[in-house]
């Protein structure tokens, strides 16, 4: 008989130290394995509090880190001088001991909106190696991830597994400032993809979302959807 499909694969951890251990060392394998084949790789990370502990553990990943490119899967609408800037949280936990050799390239350009810059910024990123080398998620208690937020005007564009755009941007709500996201296919075509969530309130909406129901009211079934077993890793 043939097992169903579930959606996630569950990796559970004591704590966000074994998560950041385990994360680190897969995203540094699958950095690994495409620079050994084409020379270059990307890595897309989320912003956010959860991925602290991660980023300050793969920074000292030793990778041929001069071979990467690091950029956002999305990015609040501010200048790095910002406390809500994933570009800054970047540049403080990730890019530095060995990882300080990384090519960083930001989504902000300064440009007024993101809907202003949107063109500026896919011109840096087209030229990312593609598709990425690892992509790692994060999620809201919303149900959001990248910025496919609920509510969100653009979000059905930005989720759109045909859409041949790279970068979309999102306002909505929740999302306190106007943002800007990578679109569906360009992250789920990683080469590894994961979802890092942390805490039962995220693992119950994780839960919820398993269940079925439409994309737009959890849009993390976007990503369900589109790559089953999604490979998860979480902790209490
Ligand atoms: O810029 C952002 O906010 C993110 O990239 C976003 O998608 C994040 O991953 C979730 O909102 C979870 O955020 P926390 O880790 O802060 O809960």
């Amino acid at each position: 008989m043939t097992p169903p499909i579930t959606p996630i694969a569950l990796n559970a951890y004591d704590d966000s130290a074994g998560v950041a251990r385990a994360l680190a060392a897969h995203v540094a394998e699958a950095l690994r394995r495409r620079i050994a084949r084409d020379g270059t790789a990307s890595l897309a990370v989320s912003g956010g509090r959860t991925p602290l502990v991660f980023f300050e553990t793969l920074s000292g990943a030793p990778i041929d880190w001069s071979r990467v490119a690091v950029t956002l899967v999305d990015e609040r609408w501010v200048p790095e001088t910002s406390d809500r800037s994933n570009a800054a949280l970047v540049r403080h936990h990730l890019l530095k001991g060995p990882a300080a050799a990384a090519r960083f390239v930001p989504l902000y350009t300064g440009a007024a909106t993101p809907e202003d810059g949107l063109a500026e910024a896919a011109g840096r990123v087209a030229a990312l190696p593609s598709p990425f080398a690892a992509v790692v998620l994060g999620m809201g208690d919303d149900g959001h991830t990248a910025s496919f937020f609920p509510g969100a005007e653009t979000l059905a564009a930005a989720i759109d597994p045909a859409t041949p755009e790279i970068l979309a941007a999102v306002r909505a709500d929740a999302a306190g400032e106007p943002r800007i996201t990578f679109t569906l296919p360009r992250l789920v075509s990683a080469d590894t993809l994961v979802l890092h969530v942390e805490g039962m309130t995220k693992r119950a909406v994780l839960e919820r979302a398993c269940a079925g129901g439409p994309v737009e009211e959890l849009p993390i079934r976007s990503v369900l959807r589109a790559r089953a077993p999604l490979d998860v890793m979480w902790c209490p």
